[in-house]
C-alpha cells in the first residue's frame, strides 16, 4: 500500500471523531441561537404586555430557554475542546501507525530506489510529522466546513426562508471567488517552495565548498548566487501572501455580506419596511434566531482558511512519500538466513547504480574462513560489488549463492561486519562508536584491538579513553584514524563475514603493518572479503577476484 493511500485511508479513522465533534458543535450553535431567541421573544412579549414584576410574565418556559441557553454554551465549549482532543488522539496514533509501516519499507528498499538512507528517514520523520495536522485538523475541518453551511442554512429554513436563501445566495459568487484565489495560491506556494528549496540547496552545496571557494578567491560570485536566490525567494513569498491576504478578504467579505443581509432582511421585516412582498412574516423571535445563527453560516470555513497551511504542507508530504514508495522490484522482505555460509558464491553477478553504467558480469568463490580480497582500477566496481553483497546496490542480473541456495543479498546484510571508505561516526562515546553492531564486548577486548590497529596513542591522548565523545563529523580525527575506527567497529562485530573497502589506505607502512595483522588474524575464523589496491595485503591473501 503506497503512502498516499495510507494517508487517505488512515484519514477517515483518525478524523471521525473530530468531525463528530464539529459538527456536534453546529447543533450546539442552532440551540444555543434558539434559546437566545426565545428568551428575548419572552422579554419582549413580557415589556409590551406591560409585565415587569418578578417571573409572573417569564414562567416555566423562559426557565427552559435559559436552562437550553446555558446547555448549549456548555456543550459548545466541550464540544471544542473534545474535538481538539480527539483530533490530537488521533494523529498521534495515525502518525505512529505511519511510521511504523512507511519507515521500515522505505529504510529496507532505499539502496533499490537508489536513494540516501538519510533522505528517507527525513521523509519518515518529518513528511510524517507535516501529515498529522494535515489529518486531524485540515480533513475533518474541509469535511465540516462542507457540510455546516448546509446544516445551518437547513437550522435557518423554519424560521425564514428567504433568510436561508440570503445564505445561500451568497455561496455562489464566494465559491467562485475562492476557487480562482485557490488555484493562483496553489501554483505561488509551488513556486515560492520551489525558490526554497533552490536557495537551501544552494547555500548547503556552498557552505560545503567553502573551503574551494575561499581558495579560489570565489567569495562575490557566490555572495551574488545566494543573493539572487534570496531575492527571488523574498518575491515569491511576497506572491503567496498577496494572494492569501487576497482570499482573507474574499472570505470575510461575503461573510460579512451574508450577516449583513440577512440583519437588514429581519430589521426591515419586522419593522414592515421591505420594499417586496415577503413570502413570510417574521416575528421577533424567528428575526433574532436566523440573525443569531447567520455567523455561523461561513465560520466552518474560517476555521477551514486558518487551517490551510496544513493542507499544503501535508498534501506535499503526502506526494513525496508517495514517490519514495514509488514501484521497485526489490521485495521487501528478506528473511536472514539461519548462520553462517561455509560457501559464498557469486555468479555472473551484474550490478547497476540507477543512473549508472552496468558493472560486472562478476563471478566469485569465497569458502570458509580466510582473507578473500577484490582488486580492480579505480572505478571498476569493488565497492559497488561489496554494497551489492548487502543489497545496497541494486543487483541487474546473476545469483548469489549462500551454500548452493540463491538467496536475497539482503538477507547476507545481517551477519556482514561493514567498514566502508568513510566511516560513518555516530554522535556519542567512542565505545557507542565500536560497538554499533550490537556485539558485547568488554573494555579489555576493545582497548586491546585498537591497540592492534595503532590507535592506542589516539585513546591515550583524549580524555575519557574510550568513553570519549566522538565529533559526529569525524572533526579532529585525521582520515587514517577514522578508517581504523570503522574497522575497529567491523572486528569486533560478532558478524562471521566481514566486507572492508580498501583497510589499509590512508595509512602510514606501520599501521598498514598493523592493520594487515589485524585482518590476518581475523581471517583465521572469519570470511574477510576487502576491496584494495594494497599490493603488500595481495601477496597475503587467500583468494584474489579480479575485475574490470
Ligand atoms: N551512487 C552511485 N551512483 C551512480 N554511479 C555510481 C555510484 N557509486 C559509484 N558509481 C559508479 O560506479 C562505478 C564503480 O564505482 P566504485 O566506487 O564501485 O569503484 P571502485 O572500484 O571501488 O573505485 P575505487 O578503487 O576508486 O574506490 C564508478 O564508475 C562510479 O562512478
Amino acid at each position: 500500500m503506497s503512502s498516499r493511500d495510507n494517508a487517505t485511508s488512515a484519514a477517515p479513522a483518525a478524523s471521525r471523531g473530530a468531525l463528530a465533534a464539529w459538527l456536534g458543535d453546529a447543533v450546539a450553535a442552532v440551540l444555543f441561537a434558539l434559546a437566545l431567541a426565545q428568551l428575548l421573544a419572552l422579554h419582549v412579549a413580557r415589556d409590551l404586555r406591560g409585565g415587569g414584576g418578578g417571573d409572573a410574565g417569564f414562567g416555566i418556559a423562559g426557565w427552559a430557554w435559559m436552562l437550553l441557553l446555558v446547555g448549549a454554551a456548555l456543550a459548545r465549549g466541550a464540544l471544542q475542546g473534545g474535538a481538539f482532543a480527539i483530533g490530537l488522539r488521533h494523529a498521534a496514533r495515525f502518525a505512529a501507525e505511519l511510521r511504523a509501516r512507511v519507515a521500515p519499507a522505505l529504510m529496507v528498499s532505499a539502496a533499490g530506489r537508489g536513494r540516501l538512507i538519510g533522505e528517507d528517514a527525513e521523509l519518515a520523520v518529518t513528511a510524517i510529522d507535516r501529515i498529522e495536522p494535515y489529518v486531524a485538523r485540515f480533513l475533518p475541518l474541509r469535511r465540516a466546513a462542507m457540510l455546516s453551511p448546509l446544516l445551518i442554512a437547513l437550522a435557518a429554513l423554519p424560521a425564514s426562508g428567504v433568510a436561508a436563501a440570503i445564505l445561500f445566495g451568497t455561496l455562489l459568487p464566494f465559491a467562485i471567488g475562492m476557487a480562482l484565489a485557490g488555484s493562483a495560491a496553489a501554483r505561488a506556494s509551488e513556486a515560492q517552495l520551489g525558490a526554497l528549496s533552490r536557495l537551501g540547496g544552494l547555500f548547503v552545496d556552498r557552505v560545503r565548498a567553502l573551503p574551494l571557494i575561499l581558495s579560489y578567491g570565489a567569495e562575490d560570485r557566490v555572495t551574488r548566487q545566494i543573493g539572487g536566490a534570496a531575492r527571488d525567494l523574498a518575491e515569491r513569498t511576497l506572491g503567496v501572501l498577496r494572494i492569501a491576504f487576497a482570499s482573507s478578504a474574499i472570505l470575510e467579505f461575503f461573510s460579512a455580506l451574508a450577516v449583513a443581509l440577512v440583519a437588514v432582511y429581519c430589521g426591515f421585516s419586522l419593522l414592515g419596511l421591505l420594499p417586496f412582498r415577503a413570502p413570510e412574516s417574521l416575528d421577533f423571535a424567528e428575526a433574532f434566531y436566523v440573525l443569531a445563527l447567520a455567523p455561523e453560516f461561513y465560520l466552518g470555513m474560517r476555521r477551514l482558511a486558518a487551517a490551510y497551511h496544513d493542507k499544503q504542507q501535508g498534501e506535499a508530504a503526502v506526494a513525496a512519500l508517495a514517490a519514495a514508495e514509488a514501484p521497485t522490484a526489490v521485495p521487501t522482505v528478506a528473511p536472514p538466513l539461519p548462520g553462517a555460509p561455509a560457501a559464498l558464491v557469486v555468479d555472473a553477478l551484474v550490478v547497476r547504480h540507477p543512473e549508472g553504467a552496468a558493472i560486472g558480469p562478476i563471478s566469485a568463490r569465497w569458502t570458509g574462513s580466510g582473507l578473500h580480497l577484490i582488486v580492480g582500477p579505480s572505478g571498476s566496481g569493488k565497492t559497488s560489488l561489496l554494497r551489492a553483497l548487502i543489497g545496497q546496490v541494486p543487483v541487474e542480473s546473476g545469483r548469489l549463492y549462500a551454500d548452493d541456495a540463491a538467496i536475497d543479498p539482503r538477507a547476507l546484510a545481517p551477519l556482514c561486519g561493514w567498514a566502508g571508505q568513510r566511516p560513518l561516526l555516530l554522535p556519542g562515546s567512542l565505545r557507542t562508536n565500536l560497538l554499533v553492531g550490537g556485539s558485547n564486548v568488554g573494555d579489555a577486548a576493545i582497548i586491546a584491538e585498537l591497540d592492534a590497529l595503532g590507535l592506542a596513542s589516539l585513546i591515550a591522548a583524549r580524555g575519557g579513553g574510550i568513553d570519549w565523545v566522538v565529533d559526529d563529523r569525524g572533526s579532529g580525527l585525521s582520515g587514517g584514524e577514522r578508517r581504523r575506527i570503522g574497522l575497529a567497529r567491523a572486528l569486533l562485530s560478532a558478524r562471521p563475514l566481514l566486507l572492508l573497502d580498501e583497510p589499509t589506505a590512508d595509512l602510514d607502512a606501520a599501521s598498514a603493518a598493523r592493520v594487515v595483522a589485524a585482518l590476518r588474524a581475523a581471517a583465521m575464523t572469519r570470511t574477510v572479503i576487502a576491496a584494495t589496491h594494497d599490493p603488500t595485503l595481495i601477496t597475503l591473501a587467500d583468494s584474489v577476484v579480479e575485475i574490470g
